[in-house]
């Protein structure tokens, strides 16, 4: 398994009231595997990909990604497994407005140590993004900046892909090609992805569909 949660739990403390998200959390992600993550606002979805990240902790149960358990994993440990295992995409595309396209593409990867030229060079071509090498976040249409978040988060080839709604700021025809690429780069790496989404026809192109609610996930 490349993503396995075993009774996984998270609670919030805000204003002296406690509120539990996450209840025991069970789900299994190998290798090829596509899982879209669906729940109301507010459900959780958000705070369960943090976890499988490792960018916050769980309160109880067992995330192991690659084999790696981050339960009791040290700070330097998750972010190692951040640069190296996981690629993520957020919403809000995150892209570092200082660094022109090709150093977004290429900062991760470098950071990992694993910087392959060639493969920048490829993933940039089928992203649409050859032309566009030079230029800055802020001269880049929506759809383009998505296109270098999903570029950036794959340069580095990850066992692992979390998406956060990752074309939920684009149009639907923009959307559905972003998607359709994410997807054929995903299956080619044979990398596994958790795409969390609002939308049961995005979510329906995914192999399978768990659905959050009461802070448990059912299928
Ligand atoms: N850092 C935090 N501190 C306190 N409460 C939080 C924190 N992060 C999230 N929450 C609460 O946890 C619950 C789940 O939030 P989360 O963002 O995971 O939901 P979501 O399903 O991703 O929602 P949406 O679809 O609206 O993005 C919400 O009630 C939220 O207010």
């Amino acid at each position: 398994m490349i993503l396995s949660l075993t009774g996984v739990g998270k609670a919030y403390e805000t204003g002296g009231t406690r509120v539990e998200v996450l209840r025991g959390v069970d789900l299994s992600v190998g290798p090829g595997e596509t899982v879209a993550l669906t729940g109301e606002s507010g459900s959780g979805k958000s705070t369960l990909l943090h976890l499988c990240a490792g960018l916050d902790r769980a309160d109880s149960g067992r995330i192991e990604v690659a084999g790696q358990d981050l339960t009791d994993a040290p700070d330097p440990r998750l972010a190692a497994l951040r640069r190296q295992t996981v690629g993520l995409v957020f919403q809000q595309f995150n892209l570092i407005p200082s660094l022109d396209v090709a150093a977004n593409l290429a900062f991760q990867a470098r950071l990992a140590g694993r910087h392959d030229p060639d493969w920048i060079a490829a993933l940039a071509s089928r992203l649409g993004l050859s032309a566009l090498m030079s230029r800055y976040p802020e001269q880049l249409s929506g759809g383009q900046q998505q296109r270098v978040a999903i570029g950036r988060a794959l340069a580095i080839r990850p066992a692992l892909l979390l998406a956060d709604e990752p074309t939920g700021n684009l149009d639907e025809a923009t959307g559905d090609a972003v998607m359709d690429l994410m997807l054929e780069l995903v299956s080619e790496a044979g990398a596994g992805l958790l795409m969390v989404t609002h939308s049961p026809r995005l979510a329906a192109r995914l192999g399978r569909r768990v659905h959050l609610a009461g802070g448990r996930l059912a299928a």
